[in-house]
């Protein structure tokens, strides 16, 4: 059959209450087919409420969820062309990875033939590099080998869409980064729609291709990663995805120029009403030098700690007048003398263009 729609999966204006408590509040959203979207945001703002009303585990209280231009309301999770991955995978521990993946398409009806299911499940095997485990017991497979074996079971049986909810929680920091590209690989090679609900900020950015930032049941923001790192809709965002400094500041009548408490001001690179504001600027947008720089903007402050972190070295340095400042500097692009120690003066250089505003009523 045709396809209804270029959309995989909208939100029209879904609220979901459980009894008093409303968990998501008029969500309003559009996912392109074989987009893979994060729902990204801390715990208990709503995203595992969104996936399990698009699995058909949960019904919307008001509002309508569509899956390829086909509403939702009502459909049972069995009927809808969507499966779903467990932050606990699940799987059956009295029967092999070959039987774990091929129990949903033995349950299918119209049946399929033994042959088939064989076939599909050697198949889905292979998409996650478990061709050679097959006869293998789930007990004999590490923590990645299960969530592999997890995965090929939700893929086995050509879902449109799969959803994802926190899949490598479980998984140690290296295994995680390495699944995290496994599971883009196999995204791509499925070409289908991936939701995947994560509260980690760098899973995010890294995996999906749209990222929806929620809060208390709401979006922040909708949009690609590098829209919502570079240009953060609220302080929300500009604090939960990836770290910022805050700096309060009054904009002054012109719209660009910030009054800042310690009396100094800077041009700012965003146009704002006049009023109370609160300026952010990214660590690793601040350039720490033992002269002030030429150009640009800077404050001078004196380091209090310095954080080795490999490739990378963060910095805590107190400004006189405006509070602390954490700066992240890329070693790579340091020489050994340009190492600043903490009790040193220094000069926070940076582009004011760099700088984001927002109302402080918004903080
Ligand atoms: N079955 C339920 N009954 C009552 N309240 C619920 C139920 N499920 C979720 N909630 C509440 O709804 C809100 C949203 O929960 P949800 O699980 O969607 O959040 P989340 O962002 O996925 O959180 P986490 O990352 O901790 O899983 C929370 O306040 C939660 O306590």
């Amino acid at each position: 059959m045709a396809s209804a729609s270029t959309n995989d999966i909208e939100f029209r204006s879904v609220t979901k209450n459980y009894g008093v408590v409303t968990a998501v509040t008029d969500i309003n959203l559009t996912v392109p087919k074989g987009a893979f979207l994060a729902l990204l945001g801390p715990s208990g703002c709503g995203k595992t409420t969104c996936l399990r009303m698009i699995g058909g585990f949960e019904q919307p209280s008001e509002g309508t969820v569509l899956i390829d231009g086909r509403e939702m309301n009502g459909v049972p999770a069995y009927r809808r062309p969507v499966n779903m991955v467990f932050q606990h995978y699940a799987l059956f521990p009295h029967f092999n990875v070959e039987q774990n993946v091929a129990y949903g398409l033995k349950q299918m009806r119209p049946k399929i033939t033994p042959h088939e299911i064989d076939r599909r499940v050697a198949e889905a095997l292979e998409m996650v590099r478990l061709g050679g485990f097959a006869k293998r017991h789930i007990h004999e497979m590490s923590g990645g080998q299960q969530q592999r074996v997890a995965l090929a079971r939700a893929i086995v049986n050509r879902p449109s869409v799969l959803l994802l909810d926190e899949p490598l929680a479980a998984l140690d920091k290296k295994l995680r980064s390495a699944m995290q590209i496994e599971l883009q690989t196999l995204q791509r090679e499925l070409g289908i729609t991936f939701v995947l609900v994560t509260h980690d900020q760098e899973e995010a950015l890294s995996m999906a291709d749209i990222v929806c930032v929620m809060s208390a049941g709401r979006i922040r923001q909708f949009g690609s990663p590098q829209e919502v790192y570079d240009r953060p809709a609220d302080l929300f965002v500009a604090d939960f995805v990836g770290k910022t400094n805050r700096i309060a500041a009054a904009m002054e009548a012109d719209g660009t120029t910030l009054r800042l408490a310690d009396g100094s001001s800077i041009a700012s690179g965003k146009r704002l009403a006049s009023g109370e504001v609160i300026a952010a600027l990214r660590p690793e947008a601040i350039h720490l030098t033992r002269k002030a720089a030429p150009l640009g903007a800077s404050f001078k402050g004196t380091v209090t700690h310095r954080i080795f972190l490999g490739s990378s070295a963060e910095y805590a340095v107190s400004v006189p007048g405006l509070g602390d400042f954490l700066i992240t500097a890329d070693r790579r692009s340091m020489n050994e003398s340009d190492l600043v120690e903490p009790g040193e003066e220094v000069f926070l250089c940076f582009d004011p263009a760099a700088i984001h505003v927002f109302p402080a009523s918004n903080a």
